[in-house]
């Protein structure tokens, strides 16, 4: 009778969310058609008319093709909260904020600060709550709700429960994976919130154990950024950066499903415009290529292409040329002469500017022409007066001769061109490091000419950018004349933006910069990944524990304000040139000026899987603490002899297991080939069913099914073992089987009851 009772009051509650659901939704699709239809009339205006008229109908387009496609990206999971207070005020929280004809509320944003109560009331601290309660939606239909009523006088029995909304978490915990990262705006639990909260300036650490939502807090945190401070943010940009590229993929869905679709994605090795490194050094290599001592060597390396002759420079020029059959001939020569200690001087003159190479070398060129043009007019006693110098320098530099000396002496450099060089010639090399690497770490960087780009490359790459600087050539004065240009059209867009009374909704500049010359529109995210240069508002580094000394020096040029989130495990390190604290990594920039928030609760992995990973960090890196788990599995994790196991098998097993779910096989590095073979229909890893990856490749990302192939070798491929056994063992949300071949590593004998 009473179950009767309860199930009526819910269908009850049911039908009523639903009404208003589908009135938000009823409301979301009439300003969508509004906003198509002022899209349509814009562009329907034609192409025709004044140059004011053609700038209002681009920037009006442009606007509400961006706000369709924000209405668009909404559309799945419109509605997902609603909280009650004690004053009677019911307020429904949502991906975007919805207002009805008279401009009432209909719809939170949940970035709003209205929202926060959603996400931060807990029992023992319900703020003005009295209910909060989580919908959930099929399409357009509320198919379930769960209610947390936050009754004081049951607190005593519950007070000790922090999670926010337990029953929608768990439900959305359980859940299959997809193979890419989705929101979690519906069930951000409060220390999350707290995270993604914080305010812009300065540098935020948030270090948290695998799986405790670093990641896509941080990518919340990004979102709601943007909304605080869209003033600032949509102008610079913000950047995320991650560890590679399928990385970038996986988490790629999160931000344009918060309709947010202009945060620049990157990882590490592709930092450097132009250059996308994929491969990974060795780590004895990764741990030079890292050391803050290769600033030094870089610039020394530039140094050394800054060079003088051994002697006096000479250099054979034709003096006389005649046709033979159309083909110019030469038929006489002389030899042209600049002093060795001249040449030192022109080099240390040069030099002194202490301007980048590449600029610098304007002066030198101009010094070793004058000298020259002084000793042919010399040699052939001529008077020597200004005009006639400059004619004479002009002549000499179009011979072929004089320019490839020039190049010999002061070439004109690319960052690629030197730190390729630098990387393979063993002389180079030597020249360059040797006042500050050892013989034995010189070894370790030589490499072939033709070797690929590693992640550890890109640093020292933008480095050599630093000091080489942009060539003075067409390429500098085309980008001279583009900024004088976007001056003027800033200049004008001022201009119709105070006419037309839109000055204080739109910046100049970001109008200009997106309607010049009628061109295809350029976001600021399109402007910045190709510009070196750029200073965005706000960068994220995610995996934030992998990067290397001289990675941090790449990243802080990226963001002069240093507004950062810094995302990362210190547990989780696994490069060798990676972070011991983050301290050490970041005292150097912003010493005393950056905070930390820990996140402490384990998402993912249940807590049977979690006590396996606890019991390699134990033995590890016994100072650090894992985090916590939220829930119980369906399997108990176990071991099994590689002796005695079919991996095709035990995967058809796994997945026959997890259903719809993915499966990973996590490989040591050496081994990934081998096993991989055996999975000949595996494409894309993000995509397939059965993934087969090392442990840095599967570095922030999760499986509902893990298998650990071969523990012992993962254990001994680096110094940073244990810390790779402890990431790949916590991939897992749903079964662990670790495969393993001869003694089971006594760090996991829970696997088998007892160790040993
Ligand atoms: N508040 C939440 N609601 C629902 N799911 C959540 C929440 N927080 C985290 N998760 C889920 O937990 C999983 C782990 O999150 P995430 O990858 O961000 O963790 P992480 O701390 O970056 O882990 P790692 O350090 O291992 O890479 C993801 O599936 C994420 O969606």
């Amino acid at each position: 009778m009473e179950r009767r009772q309860s199930e009526t009051v819910r269908a009850e509650a049911l039908r009523m969310e639903q009404s208003y659901v589908s009135m938000l939704y009823e409301r979301l699709d009439t300003v969508r058609d509004r906003t198509e239809k002022a899209l349509r009339e814009v562009l329907a205006r034609g192409a025709s008319g004044t140059r004011q008229a053609a700038f209002e109908r681009e920037v009006a387009a442009d606007e509400h093709a961006r706000r369709l496609s924000q209405l668009s990206a909404v559309e799945r999971g419109l509605c997902f909260g609603r909280i009650d207070d004690t004053g009677g005020e019911t307020l429904y929280i949502g991906r975007i904020g919805l207002r009805d004809d008279e401009h009432e509320s209909k719809l939170i944003d949940w970035r709003a600060p209205a929202a926060r109560p959603f996400y931060v009331a807990t029992p023992a601290d319900p703020g003005p709550l009295v209910r909060r309660r989580h919908l959930h939606l099929r399409h357009r239909t509320v198919t379930g709700i769960d209610d947390e009523v936050f009754d004081l006088d049951l607190m005593s029995e519950v007070d000790r429960r922090t999670l926010v909304g337990e029953a929608a978490l768990l439900a959305s915990l359980r859940r299959g994976r997809t193979g890419r990262m989705g929101d979690v705006v519906a069930t951000i639990q409060t220390e999350q919130d707290r995270v993604i909260r914080s305010g812009l300036p300065g540098v935020l650490v948030v270090q948290g154990g695998p799986g405790t939502g670093k990641t896509v807090a941080a990518l919340h945190r990004a979102a709601y950024l943007l909304y605080a401070h869209r003033a600032t943010l949509e102008r610079r940009g913000v950047l995320v950066i991650g560890p590679n590229a399928m990385f970038s993929r996986y988490i790629s869905q999160v931000l344009p499903s918060l309709g947010e679709t202009e945060v620049v994605l990157s990882s590490t090795g592709e930092l450097h415009p132009g250059v996308h490194a994929t491969e990974e050094d060795l780590p004895a290599a990764a741990v030079v290529k890292g050391d803050l001592r290769m600033a030094a060597v870089v610039e020394k390396a530039v140094a050394d292409r800054q060079r003088v002759p051994p002697g006096d420079l000479e250099i054979a020029v034709p003096v006389r040329t005649s046709l033979r059959d159309g083909v110019e001939v030469v038929v006489e020569e002389m030899t042209v002469r600049m002093g060795h200690a001249a040449c030192v001087r022109a080099r240390d003159r040069a030099r002194s500017l202490l301007r980048p190479h590449n600029l610098a070398r304007a002066a030198f060129v101009r010094q070793l022409l004058d000298a020259l043009a002084r000793d042919e007019a010399a040699q052939l006693d001529r008077p020597v007066d200004e005009e006639d110098l400059r004619h004479s320098a002009k002549n000499l530099w179009q011979h072929r001769a004089v320019r490839d000396a020039v190049d010999r002496l002061w070439p004109e450099l690319t960052p690629e061109g030197l730190i390729g060089e630098l990387l393979s010639d063993e002389e180079l090399l030597r020249s360059a490091a040797e006042p500050y690497l050892t013989e034995a770490e010189r070894a370790v960087l030589l490499r072939q000419h033709d070797a690929p780009w590693t992640a550890g490359d890109v640093p020292l790459l933008d480095e050599a950018a630093e000091f080489l600087g942009e060539d003075d050539g067409p390429a500098r004065r085309r980008e001279r004349l583009a900024e004088r240009r976007r001056q003027a059209e800033v200049t004008y867009a001022e201009g119709v933006l105070a006419i037309n009374d839109l000055g204080e909704l739109m910046a100049a500049s970001d109008v200009a910069d997106r309607h010049r010359d009628g061109g295809p529109l350029v976001t600021t995210a399109d402007r910045a990944v190709r510009d070196r240069d750029w200073a965005y508002g706000h960068v994220i580094v995610d995996e934030a524990q992998e990067l290397s000394a001289m990675a941090w020096r790449t990243v802080m040029r990226r963001v002069p304000t240093r507004s950062l989130t810094v995302v990362g495990d210190i547990a989780q390190t696994g490069s060798a040139a990676g972070a011991r604290s983050w301290g050490e990594m970041l005292d150097r920039y912003v010493k005393g000026r950056w905070r930390e928030e820990r996140l402490l609760v384990n998402y993912r992995t249940p807590v049977e899987i979690m006590d396996v990973a606890a019991d390699v960090l134990r033995a590890v890196a016994p100072d650090q603490a894992p985090p916590e788990s939220v829930r119980y599995g369906e399997a108990a994790p176990r071991a099994v002899r590689a002796a005695d196991t079919d991996l095709r098998r035990l995967a058809e097993s796994e997945l026959r297991q997890i259903g719809e779910g993915r499966l990973a096989i996590v490989t040591p590095d050496a081994r990934r080939a081998e096993v991989a073979a055996l999975f000949p229909e595996v494409t894309d890893p993000l995509d397939a069913t059965v993934a087969v990856l090392t442990v840095v490749q599967c570095k922030g990302l999760e499986f509902d099914a893990v298998v650990v192939v071969d523990p012992g070798t993962i254990l001994g491929q680096s110094a940073k073992g244990g810390q790779d056994l402890y990431v790949a063992i916590t991939r897992a949300t749903r079964r662990l089987t670790v495969v393993y071949e001869g003694a089971l590593p006594e760090m996991l004998g829970r696997l088998i009851g007892s160790p040993g």
